[in-house]
């Protein structure tokens, strides 16, 4: 038998399994690669890799990546399933102890962004809370935090990448989050590795959150970041050509390979988070129209929302909107107001 054949029996690939098995727990799998790479498949979705003690390459941290934490995000998917496919067909060796997950199989079956409720508000604990408790995204939030918490070893460095699709297209096509973390700044390294990945705007949180990076980030010391790479696009319809940085910087990780020399004429965009902006239900407005792009901006004085109490406008110097989705219930992220950084464009 093959190595995929032993984690997903008849399954072609890692993808197929899951969307398979998406409303079920799959037994537990494993199996041991030419090089001496385990591999097991702990349930849907889930893998956990480690490389063979002679492979491993102490000073990597270890890598957690996920996907399809929204369902219908489906080219970081699809790229995380040709990584896979690749190590179990043994064209690389692993060098790092990894965590694969592919994150709410039910809502990437049926290509929606989440089944009950949106499963990246749901980490940090918040899906003890009502009224998410009992539903199947609360739980899957709690194994993913248990098995991230199980995966973190004390003594050894953290990264994860959370890996998404935007819902509108962007003036910034790439881009990633970094969760906010007091006194906390990016490392040269992570740059780096962004910059390997054709990501090129970093937007830098101003409060903690409830997102999978920020619980990866504030409860498990990890470096984390959100990554948005494209435009979400149903299974199929993505042009995995937008997606080769990504592809080949994860690649590159996961082998162990030393970084490439930065080129000299990329260099990372910082932004800031100004204001959040939330659903308050008191007669809620949000101004900023449904098909606007992400990093759209807006001079100072623009009236971006307002309820019967309160409103926001755009301060002293021109601010750009970041996921405007008016279609959120109460108490939810309606969109980011950001701010290009001093010394940046
Ligand atoms: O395009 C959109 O409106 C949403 C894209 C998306 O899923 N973004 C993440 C960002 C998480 C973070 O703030 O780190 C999300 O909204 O969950
Ligand atoms: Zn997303």
């Amino acid at each position: 038998m093959t190595p995929r054949q032993q984690l997903f029996g008849d399954h072609d690939d890692w993808l197929a399994h899951t969307l398979a098995n998406a409303d079920k727990s799959t037994q537990a799998a494993s199996t041991r690669l030419a090089d001496g790479c385990t591999v097991e498949l702990l349930d849907t979705g889930l893998l956990e890799l480690h490389p063979d003690q002679q492979s491993r390459h102490n000073d990597l941290p270890r890598l957690i990546v996920s996907a399809g934490v929204h369902g219908n995000e489906t080219a970081p998917i699809e790229v995380l399933n040709a990584l896979v496919s690749e190590l179990l067909d043994g064209q690389w060796s692993l060098a790092c102890p990894a965590l694969l997950i592919l994150g709410n199989p039910p809502a990437m079956a049926r290509g929606e962004r989440f089944i009950d409720f949106n499963l990246n508000r749901l980490f940090a604990g918040a899906h003890q809370k009502r009224p998410y408790h009992d539903t199947p995204e609360a739980a899957r939030a709690s194994q993913l935090e248990r098995l991230c918490r199980q995966f973190a070893a004390a003594s050894e460095a953290l990264v994860h990448y959370d890996l998404h699709t935007a819902i509108r297209p962007s003036e910034r096509e790439k881009f990633a989050l970094y969760p906010f973390v007091p006194e906390r700044q990016v490392p040269p390294e992570q740059c780096a590795f962004l910059l390997e990945a054709e990501v090129d705007t970093l937007l830098l949180q101003h409060k903690t959150g409830t997102t999978f990076s920020s619980f990866s980030s504030v409860d498990l010391g990890a470096e984390s970041f959100t990554i948005e790479l494209g435009k979400v696009q149903p299974f199929g319809h993505n042009d995995l050509s937008r997606f080769q940085g990504i592809h080949r910087a994860l690649r590159r990780l996961l082998r162990g390979e030393p970084a490439p020399e930065p080129a000299a004429d990329r260099q990372l965009t910082e932004f800031e988070v100004v204001h959040e902006i939330i659903n308050s239900g008191n007669q809620f407005r949000f101004h900023v129209p449904d098909d606007v792009a992400n990093f759209t901006r807006y001079p100072p004085g623009t009236v971006i929302w307002e309820d019967d109490r309160n409103q926001y406008q755009v301060g002293e110097s021109p601010e750009a909107i970041v996921f405007p989705n008016r279609d959120v219930p109460v108490g939810q992220r309606v969109g980011l107001m950001v701010r290009a950084r001093p010394d940046a464009d």
